[in-house]
């Protein structure tokens, strides 16, 4: 038998999992990596070795070994914009990952390590609909500072998969419906889909609601000031607000059960950060049915914070006006990556070419 092997690296842990070729989970792990084991370096990509002996020795504690794999597939990654698909890791796509050429991001480990071992068995490694795919539409670019645009970084892998699940489960249409989706996770990625597109999205690391880790949209003069305060680097300050803020500036923790646990103590600053935060995520969703002139069949929740009672109570005491509300708590990437190679493995779609699909 003859598996495939899936990787999706994270910021502090590696998930690992085995799948057979009749679409078996036979392993799903998460690798928890151990404390200062991934920090103290400067890039992303010199934790490489580490994490690749964490898998290596996860795949023999299996009992297989690298002959026992037909495909290798990873979560990737911060590359240039491109279409969504499943792609083969070639030698340019790679050196993109690698040199994080647009941004640092974990997700780049995953192709790169993919092709790394798929390259010592002789088999294929792939990336599955990347966060930097890119499938905005040309209003949606446009601001008011010509030379700026907006771009996309996005949960695309969860968003297509929830909505592919969505449409099997209801029976709506993935080509022809459109539905608001809300990805709300560590990071939150709100938009449009239509026709299986997500044609506009707030990018996950730089605008929408505030999030457990992450500003969101801020005033600009503020950003500004914070700039030239002298007190940070450009990327210690991009670090302070992706990684430091939201929830976790406010509140001490980027856990939502914390901050749920604290509302039920009586902390009326808790809530009115976290209210605040449905809030506005309350309001991203109602930008997107706007951008889809109302015409939604569904908006899901979906990610982490899709388990919360109190946050998709909220949520849907905002928006359920414009839709019916679908709960898909947590997120299925494994399986989403999986299935994105099998498609190819399957022969149902091609493995497009990472330099012929570069968008811009
Ligand atoms: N059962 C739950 N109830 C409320 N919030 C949850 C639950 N599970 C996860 N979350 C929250 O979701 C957020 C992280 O979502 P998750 O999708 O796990 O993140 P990541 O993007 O890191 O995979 C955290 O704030 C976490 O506390
Ligand atoms: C950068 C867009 C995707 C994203 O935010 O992923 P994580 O939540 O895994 O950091």
């Amino acid at each position: 038998m003859k598996y495939v092997l899936v990787i999706n690296p994270g910021s502090t842990s590696t998930k690992v999992a085995i799948f057979s070729s009749e679409s078996v989970a036979l392993y799903s792990d998460i690798i928890e990596h151990e404390a200062g084991a991934l920090s103290g370096f400067g890039h992303i990509s010199e934790q490489l070795p580490v994490r690749r002996e964490a898998i290596s020795s996860w795949i023999r504690s299996k009992g297989l070994t690298k002959d026992d794999f037909i495909a290798i597939v990873g979560r990737g990654g911060i590359v240039r914009p491109i279409r969504c698909g499943t792609y083969l890791v070639d030698d340019a796509l790679f050196s993109d990952l690698r040199d994080a050429k647009v941004t640092e991001h974990a997700s780049n480990l995953g192709g790169i390590i993919a092709k790394e071992m798929a390259d010592s068995a002789g088999i294929n490694a792939y990336i599955v609909d990347p966060v930097s795919c890119d499938e905005m539409n040309e209003l949606a670019r446009v601001t008011g500072f010509p030379g700026i645009e907006r771009g996309s970084l996005a949960h695309y892998l969860n968003i297509k998969a929830v909505v592919r699940r969505v449409c099997r489960e209801k029976g709506y249409d993935f080509s022809g419906d459109n539905f608001v989706v809300a990805h709300l996770g560590s990071g939150f990625s709100i938009g449009p889909v239509e026709g299986g597109r997500l044609t506009d999205v707030n990018n996950a690391n730089e605008g929408g609601p505030l999030m457990p880790e992450r500003s969101g949209t801020l005033p600009l003069s503020g950003v500004v000031r914070l700039a030239y305060s002298g007190k940070y680097e450009e990327k210690e300050l991009l670090r302070l607000l992706q990684r430091k803020s939201g929830l976790l500036a406010h509140l001490g923790t980027n856990d939502a059960r914390k901050v749920e646990r604290m509302i039920d103590e009586g902390d009326e600053h808790a809530k009115l950060i976290y209210d605040a935060m449905g809030y506005h995520v309350a309001k991203e969703i109602g930008a997107a049915a706007a951008a889809l002139k109302g015409r939604v069949k569904a908006i899901i929740l979906t990610g982490g914070l899709a388990y919360s009672a109190y946050m998709t109570s909220l949520l849907t005491s905002y928006v359920d006006f414009i839709a019916p509300v679908v709960l898909v708590p947590g997120e299925d990437e494994m399986r989403a990556l999986f299935e994105g190679a099998k498609r190819v493995l399957d022969g149902e779609e091609t493995p497009l070419n990472y330099e012929e699909e570069i968008i811009r």
